[in-house]
């Protein structure tokens, strides 16, 4: 603008725009930028051409911050400061424009006693049809600013011009923006009226509040000249008479608004409010730059100067005004013509109605465009300025999955969705009760402002000298922590963090064996407090440690749930060192920024305050303000749910550096939990080592988390090559796990909404869990659980199924029933093997070389899932999901027991009992499904099961 408003003939021809002031009207300008303030340019325009005011609105913010450099280092100052997110950092930068523009301006005002002198800053275009919202943001601006000569700027929408009136009645000075028809500013004039009335009649000062009406200009002829257009393209009838029209229409309109005025400032009911000291709310003409470049380039501001109005008026227009703007009062003038012109274009039915609705809603539409323009931008400066403090997202995407992404990402953008899920809109799901679970969209916030009761814990933990911590939870209570603990390992002088998350009763043993009780803090983690695996694992634990330390051991141990539950009982009932809660309003799978996730890792020496303060960092990003293309936990969420839903590749591959490997067994709760439901769903597949393209069939995203400079696994190159999605997270380092967390819980509840369910309920879970407890409960009572007979027996396998699955399996040998399962296996499908047996470094490699045998065999997507962990974790998807799992269950006879204490049932009867329910569940569903059980040793009966599986699969 420095550049763009000349510096000649300012004091002969400036004195065009100085006579302005002679004919009562204020020019404004149509314009603000920040070097163009300090500069002292504003000032000049103010000081040489009589300047009298200020109007911005996004699209000139969009021009202003949205290119070049020259907001980068008011960015990083800003961020140095605190975490901002890209709408927050908009906000400072456009405020401090405004506040600079106030002060250049504020003489100005001061002058003419409040008449002039004023800044326009618009509230976001994203809230013109939402009037609850627009109030609201006008008052938050007002305060922000804090500024006698600010005018807050509101859309005339009907939503907007209700909020008009309750901000006048504020005492809030607004310009009232995107006016084009007589009848809506007719209704703006009255919300003036009425407000200031409100505000009177509650015994308020009226004389000190300021209103302007922009009516919109030249929009409204290049609508209308491009219809008159099209008609003499098509030699319409009236072609002469249309002709005549051209370049009229919107000053005729603008002079039929004015009379308008006149005849309301001469009413009874202005004049009373006159008495009062109301100030009159002048008609501003805005968009008077020249778009036909047919017409004079100041033809708005020449014909449009008259008393008691404005013109904000763009640079270039400022300019050309300056160099040969001719003086006159024009408003006044040959008003009988412009209420002809207006008969005509209504006798040739230019729909000037129509027309000035669509400039509404256009203009509505154009703002949110520039405005989403302008936050993109300032998020990619932010991320630029926030360089390896960000983790990054990049996707590799088919064309195909590329545009429609961009089309879901449009339409995101559109409806406002983003900004919905922060405003806790269960529309943006299914309209159920998603809006109860979303406080994980702020723990972070919460937990950094009780950061200190966790660094005390921390403190007080440490002092008393425990060489491990054993955390017994499952799920969402216990997947979050063995991230944390396998990503950041020990911390030295910390105790080591232990999970056990089973009722296998050899792993049970494994970890009691891998701690020393006397020297164990104890974590019982579980949100209802009444999940039965905790609460069995905590019953034994406590045996033992009350055995080791001779005493009741209760100031070992700390609990973790939510308020009121039974665990907390329980936990108080028996003494325990402290007792942390959950957030009732988070759900297990998004509890890992809460305490769930952040007491465990404090207590072992994990920076809980560096963590989420990094954290924070993501939360921004996803933050409403950044919109949907720049949005990286939108933009995951979509991919991923698109691809799913519309292309068929509902396998999510998770591929992972060795340091943040673990994070797909989180991601699998997350994902499998959350999406997994009324047959809908997304599988996800962890820890299958990658293969060359052709044992892949089409149903799959890789999702690559990279931890640092790791080299990317070379196979992804072959994959991406051959087509395949493969969308990229980068944490530079692993203390960025926590904004992996936030990333994709947001983009997870993205996928909820494009596949139309609730993301936040697991409904197949509970009822694996009650079909547990009925044969807990049997085996309580009878000392022993329904008894239940194997189909077929081959040596040391016994096969079990329901009636359906038997059917279609026959009664073979091992090798033959097992071909017989996997004979089902189609494209799009998957293998999921289902293990209820200790999970160790063998068993585990043992579940890899099988699923990959029936991978590279089927060309399907395999899942290795040990129960009863998986219950809690992707048991929800396998029940509730696509009917496209095959599922092979293990169970196998137990080496050793390992009692309950007061209880009637030990562990490996209750994971027994899991295993059945779980497999009762899967058969109710109709899935495709087979149990092999294995007798004898555990390790010979894997080697003959691997071995039929591999005949099996080669057809023998
Ligand atoms: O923390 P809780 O209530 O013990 O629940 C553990 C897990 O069980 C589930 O409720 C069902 O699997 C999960 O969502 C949850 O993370
Ligand atoms: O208040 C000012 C308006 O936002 C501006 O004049 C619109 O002008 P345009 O139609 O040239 O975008």
């Amino acid at each position: 603008m420095a550049d763009t408003i000349s510096k000649t003939g300012l004091n002969e021809v400036g004195s065009a725009l100085r006579g302005l002031e002679k004919f009562g009207q204020s020019p404004w300008l149509d314009f603000i930028q920040r070097s163009f303030t300090e500069n002292g340019s504003l000032k000049k325009l103010v000081e040489e051409d009589g300047l009298r005011g200020v109007t911005s609105n996004p699209a000139i913010f969009e021009k202003a911050i949205g290119h070049g450099t020259e907001y980068d280092p008011a960015i990083r100052t800003l961020l140095d400061r605190e975490p901002l997110s890209a709408g927050a950092l908009y906000e400072q930068l456009a405020i401090d424009d405004i506040r600079a523009a106030c002060g250049v301006l504020r003489p100005v005002f001061d002058e003419t006693k409040g008449l002039d002198g004023y800044v326009s800053l618009e509230v976001s275009p994203y809230l013109a049809f939402d009037a609850k919202g627009t109030i609201a943001e006008a008052r938050r601006l007002w305060k922000a600013v804090e500024r006698q000569n600010l005018m807050i700027k509101i859309p005339g929408t009907p939503e907007g011009t209700g909020a008009v009136r309750e901000a006048i009645a504020d005492g809030i000075s607004v310009n009232v923006t995107l006016l084009f028809s007589l009848d809506a500013y007719k209704g703006v004039l009255e919300a003036y009226i009425s407000g200031l009335e409100d505000r009177a009649s509650k015994g308020e000062d009226i004389s000190r509040i300021s209103s302007v009406a922009s009516f919109f200009v030249s929009r409204i002829d290049g609508k209308i000249d491009g219809e008159i257009d099209r008609r003499l393209s098509e030699n319409h009838a009236d072609s002469a008479a249309l002709k005549a029209l051209r370049g009229k229409v919107a000053i005729a309109n603008a002079k039929v608004a004015y009379q308008h005025y006149l005849e309301v400032k001469k009413s009874a009911r202005w004049q009373a409010l006159a008495a009062k000291g109301a100030n009159p709310q002048r008609l501003l003409w805005a968009s008077t730059g020249t778009k036909d470049k047919a017409y004079s380039d100041v033809l708005y501001v020449e014909e449009l100067i008259g008393p008691e109005t404005v013109n904000t008026i763009p640079p270039a227009t400022f300019d050309a005004f300056r160099d040969h703007g001719k003086l006159r009062a024009s408003l006044e003038e040959n008003v009988e013509d412009a209420v002809h012109v207006m008969a005509e274009a209504k006798r040739l039915g230019l729909d000037l109605d129509g027309v000035t609705a669509k400039l509404v809603k256009d203009g509505c539409e154009a703002f949110s465009e520039s405005f989403d323009t302008l936050l993109g931008a300032v998020e990619a400066k932010r991320e630029a300025v926030l360089g390896k403090r960000l983790l990054s997202v990049s996707a590799d995407l088919p064309s195909d999955l590329k545009d429609a992404v961009a089309g879901a990402t449009k339409e995101w953008s559109r409806s406002g969705k983003v900004r919905r899920i922060w405003a806790r809109d269960a529309s943006v799901w299914t309209n159920g009760p998603e809006a109860d679970w979303l406080a994980w969209l702020t723990i972070v916030q919460d937990r950094l402002a009780h950061i200190d009761e966790l660094e005390v814990f921390a403190r007080e933990a440490r002092s008393r000298g425990y060489s491990d911590i054993l955390l017994l939870g499952m799920g969402g209570s216990s997947l979050g922590p063995e991230v944390l603990a396998e990503t950041f390992g020990k911390a030295a002088g910390w105790p080591t963090l232990h999970v056990l998350d089973s009722t296998d009763p050899q792993q049970v043993k494994t970890l009691e064996k891998a701690i020393d009780p006397a020297k164990t803090l104890f974590i019982v983690a579980s949100k209802s407090g009444g999940t039965l695996e905790p609460n069995i694992m905590f019953a034994h634990f406590w045996a033992v440690a009350e055995k080791a330390l001779g005493k009741a051991p209760g100031e070992n141990f700390v609990a973790i749930t939510d308020p009121g539950s039974n665990m907390q009982k329980v936990a108080e009932g028996k003494g325990f060192w402290r007792i942390f809660y959950g957030n009732p309003k988070i759900g297990g799978r998004y509890s890992v920024l809460s305490n769930f996730g952040l007491v465990p890792a404090a207590a072992s020496g994990i920076d809980v305050r560096a963590f989420l303060q990094s954290t924070l960092l993501m939360v921004e990003s996803c933050d409403g303000g950044a919109p949907a293309a720049v949005n990286p936990g939108t933009q995951l969420g979509l991919i991923l749910g698109v691809a799913g839903k519309t292309f068929g590749r509902d396998k999510v591959t998770i591929v992972a550096s060795k340091g943040i490997a673990s994070l797909g067994a989180w991601l699998e709760q997350l994902i499998a939990e959350s999406t997994g439901k009324i047959g809908k769903g997304l599988i996800p597949i962890d820890e299958e080592t990658l293969g060359a393209p052709e044992v892949y069939g089409k149903d799959r995203v890789f999702v690559d988390l990279r931890l640092g400079s790791d080299a990317a696994d070379s196979r992804l190159a072959a994959l991406r090559a051959a087509g395949a999605p493969v969308v990229t997270v980068t944490l530079p380092e692993a203390i960025q796990i926590g904004q992996a967390f936030f990333l994709f819980e947001f983009a997870t509840a993205v996928v909820g909404s494009v596949l139309e369910i609730d993301p936040f309920d697991q409904p197949d879970v509970e009822f694996s869990k009650v079909e547990t407890r009925k044969l807990t409960d049997a085996y309580a009572e009878s000392g022993t659980l329904p008894p239940e007979a194997p189909f077929a027996t081959d040596g040391a396998l016994s096969f079990y199924a329901d009636a359906k699955n038997t059917a279609a399996l026959g009664k073979g040998d091992a090798v033959s029933i097992l071909k017989a399962h996997f004979d089902r296996v189609g494209p799009g499908d998957y293998v999921g093997l289902l293990a209820y047996i200790e999970r160790d470094p063998q068993t585990r490699e043992w579940a890899q070389s099988v699923r990959l045998a029936l991978r590279d065999a089927l060309h399907v997507a395999t899942a290795a899932q040990f129960g009863p962990r998986f219950l809690h974790s992707t048991g929800q998807a396998y029940k509730g999901g696509p009917d496209s799992g095959v599922f092979l269950q293990v169970t196998a006879q137990d080496a050793a027991d390992v009692p309950v204490p007061g209880a009637a049932y030990s562990f490996g009867v209750v994971k027994a009992a899991q295993a059945r329910g779980d497999f009762e569940v899967l058969a109710a569903r109709g899935r495709r499904a087979l149990r092999v059980h294995i007798t004898g040793s555990l390790q010979d009966g894997l080697k003959t099961l691997s071995d039929a599986i591999l005949a099996a699969l080669k057809g023998e």
